[in-house]
């Protein structure tokens, strides 16, 4: 028997972006990209993002999580499944505040209604070695790329917030076909681990509309990492304050990049959907 059989698995949603959560804290036990696609695989539980629970490795944390794409490569952060372990773990306990730690250190999440939850995300990196590019460029917030009309330069806002992202603030956000351009830019060679891909507009200074494509998951209905990379590009460049609203297909989200100690807090809904028991089989037909 596969040593993940039997176990329970919870599906959950962030506005739309499809999160799975399994919880180890009680095993050694360490998923292979296989095992991670496997479950993806499985019917009904197709996710965007799989959050595994390991047990805490800092004082003061509650767990350690380790963040899965679809396509079985891990990500350094993902704000809508890190609301939704913050749901999960506040289950248990009465505080209204826990951390978790993942690859991109520890999270403060807290709750903001009954199902409703924000995370800190970190400090927005714009060097070309923390983003990461393949090597320096003259301005990070403005990477020339041949895809305007008639293959004009876009210009893309290179950040990191736990990890990779590039923005493209356009005039029209229908005029981009991100289900083309999306894969084609995930695997720029200028991304040396691959990128998220999105397309924003402005609206107003505080409302921002946003599509993305996700490295190793593709389109997905919202992102909440990007939501916060669109935010501080948008702000880099001048185009809005630092407390917005970032609507993508599945929903709304809030960002707020603080002034006070550089942090990006990201807040938004979190939904229940099923639980479901892992089974043997088909980590067999995975490996078949
Ligand atoms: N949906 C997530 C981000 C997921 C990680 C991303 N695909 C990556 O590989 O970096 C979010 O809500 O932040």
């Amino acid at each position: 028997m596969h040593p993940l059989a039997r176990r329970l698995v919870t599906k959950m949603n962030g506005i739309g972006n499809e999160i799975v959560l399994l919880d180890l804290r009680d095993s050694p036990y360490e998923l292979d990209a296989r095992s991670v696609r496997a479950i993806a695989q499985a019917p009904d539980l197709a996710f965007d993002q799989l959050m595994v629970l390991h047990a805490p490795v800092s004082a003061g944390t509650e767990a350690y999580v380790r963040i899965y794409n679809r396509d079985g490569s891990e990500a350094g952060a993902c704000g809508n499944g890190t609301r939704c372990v913050a749901w999960t773990l506040m289950q248990d306990t009465p505080h209204e505040t826990l951390r978790v730690e993942t690859l991109n250190g520890i999270l403060v999440c807290e709750r903001k209604g009954e199902r409703r939850f924000s995370v800190e995300m970190g400090r927005p990196r714009f060097g070309w070695q923390d983003i990461p590019l393949s090597g320096p460029v003259p301005d990070t917030a403005a990477i020339p790329f041949p895809i305007g009309p008639g293959g004009t330069p876009l210009l893309a806002a290179a950040v990191n917030v736990g990890n990779p992202h590039a923005v493209f603030l356009v005039d029209d956000l229908d005029a981009y076909d991100l289900s083309v351009l999306g894969p084609a830019l995930e695997h720029d060679a200028i991304f040396p681990e691959r990128a998220n891909i999105s397309f924003a507009q402005v609206r107003e200074r505080n409302h921002i509309v946003v599509r993305v494509w996700e490295r190793g998951a593709g389109l997905t209905y919202a992102c909440g990492s990007a939501a916060c990379a669109v935010l501080v590009a948008a702000v880099r460049r001048g185009l809005a304050e630092r407390n917005a609203v970032i609507s993508l297909p599945g929903g709304d989200l809030h960002v707020t990049w603080r002034q006070s100690d550089d942090q990006v807090v990201l807040a938004g809904p979190v939904e229940l959907e099923f639980k479901a028991i892992l089974e043997s089989r088909w980590f067999e037909d995975a490996a078949a």
